[in-house]
């Protein structure tokens, strides 16, 4: 993996920030040797620090495309590049749609597990899941099992775990999807408030184009299988985002609007492959 070295004053090597973070180029996924493609030439660069996110129809290949990101999957041709700032830390850290908590594990023992995992002190790993938890308001719950939380403070405890990790880049699959709309808005503005204090790397997929508005900072909305990146969109509203304030606003609506006109297409083309059995 590529990272950058220069000299700081004191004549020692320090590592700077190699911009963009992920670097894909012509990235293409064909599955088995049925020929089936799943993801066809995507080319995108995505700095630091930036919220990314990605839009498309049911079965673009989202998660393919993700899996391949965080080195879980193989792509078939093209190149992925990730630049690392930091050796120390982990490269990434996923949050799924749905349960991924170990229900054997308390609130505390889950948010600590990545950090466990990588050898940090106990005492040190005290500090940060206390503070993060303290953070998110869950410190109170350390001690319960995820079958007793409800399902928005499941997935705040799994939004600590892969926070407290320390992750140079944060990969979630639609990780709010399973939540009531009550929930999911007081998890984008928690997400929204953690992620500005911290602005670490997210690669996000969402169905939502709301949800992709209200968090991201760039959009790549994805064509119908095969997927291709049909286009990307800045996101130009200012941080913090307050999420109320936000979706009041005209120019949220317009931008919403503008991108379900693109995405409306490609929907109606999943549904058509889909019928036609292909998807
Ligand atoms: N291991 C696999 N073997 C064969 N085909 C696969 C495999 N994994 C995914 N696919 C196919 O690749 C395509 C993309 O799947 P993927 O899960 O990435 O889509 P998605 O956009 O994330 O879908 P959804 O929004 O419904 O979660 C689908 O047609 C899927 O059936």
């Amino acid at each position: 993996m590529a990272m950058t070295s220069v000299l700081n004053n004191q004549g020692r090597p320090e590592v700077v920030p190699s911009t963009p973070q992920l670097s894909l180029a012509g990235v293409t996924k064909q599955f088995g040797t049925s020929g089936f493609v799943a993801l066809d030439g995507i080319t995108i660069d995505i700095p630091q620090g930036q919220f990314f996110v990605i839009v498309g129809p049911s079965g673009c290949g989202k998660t393919t495309l993700l899996r391949i990101l965080a080195g879980l999957d193989t792509h078939s041709a093209g190149k992925v590049v990730v630049n690392r700032t930091d050796e120390k830390r982990p490269v990434n850290s996923m949050i799924f749609q749905g349960d991924s908590l170990f229900p054997w594990m308390t609130v505390f023992d889950n948010a600590a597990y990545g950090l466990r995992m990588r050898h940090v002190p106990e005492a040190q790993v005290t500090d940060t899941v206390r503070s993060w938890l303290e953070r998110i308001g869950l410190w109170r719950f350390r001690d319960r099992y995820p079958s007793q939380l409800s399902g928005g403070m499941r997935q705040r405890v799994s939004i600590v775990r892969a926070f407290a990790n320390d992750p140079e880049i944060l990969f979630m699959d639609e990780p709010f999807s399973a939540l009531d709309e009550q929930n999911k808005l007081l998890l984008h503005e928690e997400l929204l408030r953690i992620w500005e204090a911290t602005k670490k790397t997210v690669v996000f997929i969402t169905h939502s184009v709301d949800e992709a508005v209200t968090l991201g900072d760039r959009i790549m909305i994805m064509t119908a299988n095969p997927g291709r990146a049909k286009a990307v969109l800045d996101v130009p509203f200012p941080r913090p985002r307050n999420v109320l304030e936000l979706r009041q606003k005209p120019a949220y609506g317009d931008l919403v609007f503008h991108i379900w006109e693109q995405l409306r297409e490609e929907v109606q083309r999943a549904r058509q492959n889909a019928e036609g059995g292909r998807v």
